[in-house]
């Protein structure tokens, strides 16, 4: 295999370009010819330095360092697997002194980049550069480059959980290469997600025929079994098989062989009340001394949806009979609470459902169209959601240092909603809804995050995903959506959240006409 030679300077030209254009058709014109002088091995660089995030994740360079200035290379010679290859390597220092190497590594770097490098490089190693929108532009500039159809990388993509390694099989090997990625018992895909309705009545009138099912506050979870192995895995595709046996368990009772379920694990107190979602989240995050975390709060699984059963992939059959495919496999008190109404005429039993759904305490309902095919990875407009508090998951850009009783944590958080080119808005701040343990907890994990503190701000990388309540929006000429929030206040963490699943600032103001100017 030849040395690879794709150029940082290539890359950074492409993403500026991408980034300063509005016209998709041109976004996918220069991708495509990007992945046409790509090589297979240049995509886990490729891919994530477009969308501006490192493949090594977190590497501990700050502001400081970052904006020392360095003289610029006068040619570029840098290839992307030589900046990764040096990434890595910064990425691996520590211990007494790491901040002088780690210092001087960056500056060797800097050094041996031009102006227009530079200006990349920081942007990446403070995860400025950070494009959430790109995926689906990603897709269809690598059909663009491959012949093959856009529709087909799509579903690749969605099966595989992952458009970097669809980019290199296609890279590689061409369309063909597609056959590849069939949906797996083993291997797990992005969960199907739901939008909001304000009321039962608004989500009926949009779906017609649906099931309306209870929605539980706790963790998303994709069941796989094959024979005697089952593996969990959450929203985001992490294996968390080793800290969930009971889940495991009840998984090899099940009546099937091989199968993939779709469902939430939550944890239920002696009385049969939903635990609060903290606990659940809780269970779920710890790593260490299962068992007696598992005995403190043990969790059930509640199964909504059947994603393969026997070898058939049932994404492209009608929910209404993936649910009976879930009904043949799963027993009663292990399924999902229900209701099916035939549309509008029917409201009442909706109405009733989610009253009753809510006293038995939990958050809400979710209305399926009994109809629709599940569309993995996708906030389908099939599935809304109805809960009586209305809430938005924003990202954290920075947190103010607090005074008094909170000298000493990061305590009024700034909020960012992201917006239709990919970055983020900063929405407003709150320093309300939060107890003194989650104010330890932020002001440590921030801590992490931080690439700039001034003694009064720090700012970080924008990657904490934190769900917000609120009263309503008002004007504001100060942000630079036009608007901020009313009465924000914390609601919870979301760590099983990305900044890309944020909301937008698009589908917030849709949601309050009355602020549109
Ligand atoms: N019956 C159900 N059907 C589908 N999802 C359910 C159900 N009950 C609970 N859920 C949870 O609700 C989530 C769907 O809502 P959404 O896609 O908006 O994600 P979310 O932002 O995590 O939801 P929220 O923030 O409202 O809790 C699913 O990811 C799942 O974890």
């Amino acid at each position: 295999m030849h040395h690879g030679c794709m150029l940082l300077h290539r890359l950074a030209r492409v993403s500026q370009e991408v980034a300063a254009t509005s016209a998709r058709s041109r976004k996918t014109a220069l991708l495509a010819e990007l992945f046409r002088d790509a090589e297979a091995d240049d995509v886990p660089i490729v891919i994530p330095y477009l969308a501006g995030r490192l493949p090594q994740g977190r590497i501990g360079v700050g502001w400081k360092v970052l904006s020392r200035p360095v003289a610029p290379a006068a040619e570029p010679g840098l290839t992307v697997r030589e900046v990764d290859a040096r990434l890595s390597e910064l990425a691996k220092v520590s211990g007494p002194g790491s901040q002088a190497e780690r210092a001087r590594l960056v500056g060797e770097l800097m050094g041996a980049a031009t102006e227009d490098e530079q200006r990349f490089l920081v942007g990446l190693l403070t995860g400025e550069v950070r494009q959430g929108a790109l995926d689906a532009v990603a897709v269809e500039g690598l059909a663009q480059a491959t012949g093959a159809p856009p529709a087909d990388v799509r579903r690749a993509v969605m099966l595989a959980g992952s458009l970097q390694t669809v980019a290199e099989a296609l890279l590689a090997d061409g369309p063909a290469a597609l056959d590849r990625f069939r949906l797996t018992v083993g291997r797990p895909v992005w969960p199907m997600l739901a939008h909001s309705a304000s009321s039962v009545a608004e989500a009926v009138d949009k779906l017609g025929a649906c099931a309306v099912e209870e929605k539980l506050d706790g963790i998303r979870v994709q069941v796989h079994r094959d024979g005697d192995t089952v593996r969990l895995y959450t929203r985001t595709l992490d294996d968390i098989t080793d800290r969930l046996p009971e889940v495991t368990a009840a998984a090899l009772e099940l009546r099937g062989e091989r199968f993939v379920l779709d469902g939430e694990v939550i944890s239920f107190d002696e009385g049969g009340r939903p635990r609060s979602f903290q606990e659940t989240a809780g269970r779920v995050g710890s790593r260490t001394d299962v068992a007696t975390a598992a005995r403190a709060v043990p969790v059930s699984p509640v199964f909504f949806d059947a994603l393969s059963v026997d070898g058939r992939d049932l994404l492209d059959l009608p929910f209404a009979e993936r649910h009976a495919e879930l009904a043949r496999l799963v027993p009663e008190p292990m399924r999902v609470r229900r209701t099916t109404v035939s549309g509008p005429d029917d409201l009442r039993t909706a109405e009733e459902f989610l009253a009753e759904t809510l006293k038995r305490g939990h958050e809400g309902v979710v209305a399926k169209a009994l109809d629709a095919p599940y569309s993995a990875g996708r906030r389908g407009a099939s599935w809304l959601k109805v809960k009586p508090v209305h809430t938005l998951d924003l990202v954290v850009l920075a947190a103010e240092w607090g005074h008094g009783r909170r000298t000493g944590k990061l305590s009024n958080l700034h909020l960012g909603a992201r917006t239709a080119d990919g970055g983020l808005a900063m929405l407003g701040k709150t320093f309300k809804g939060m107890t003194d343990a989650m104010l330890t907890w932020q002001t440590e994990r921030l801590r992490q995050l931080a690439v700039d503190d001034n003694g009064y701000v720090v700012t970080v990388r924008p990657e904490l995903v934190v769900e917000i309540a609120y009263d309503g929006l008002q004007r504001s000429t100060r942000y630079p959506a036009g608007v901020t929030l009313r009465f924000a206040r914390v609601v919870r963490y979301r760590e099983d959240k990305r900044p890309e699943d944020a909301d937008t600032v698009e589908t917030l103001l849709a949601a309050h006409p009355e602020v549109r100017p």
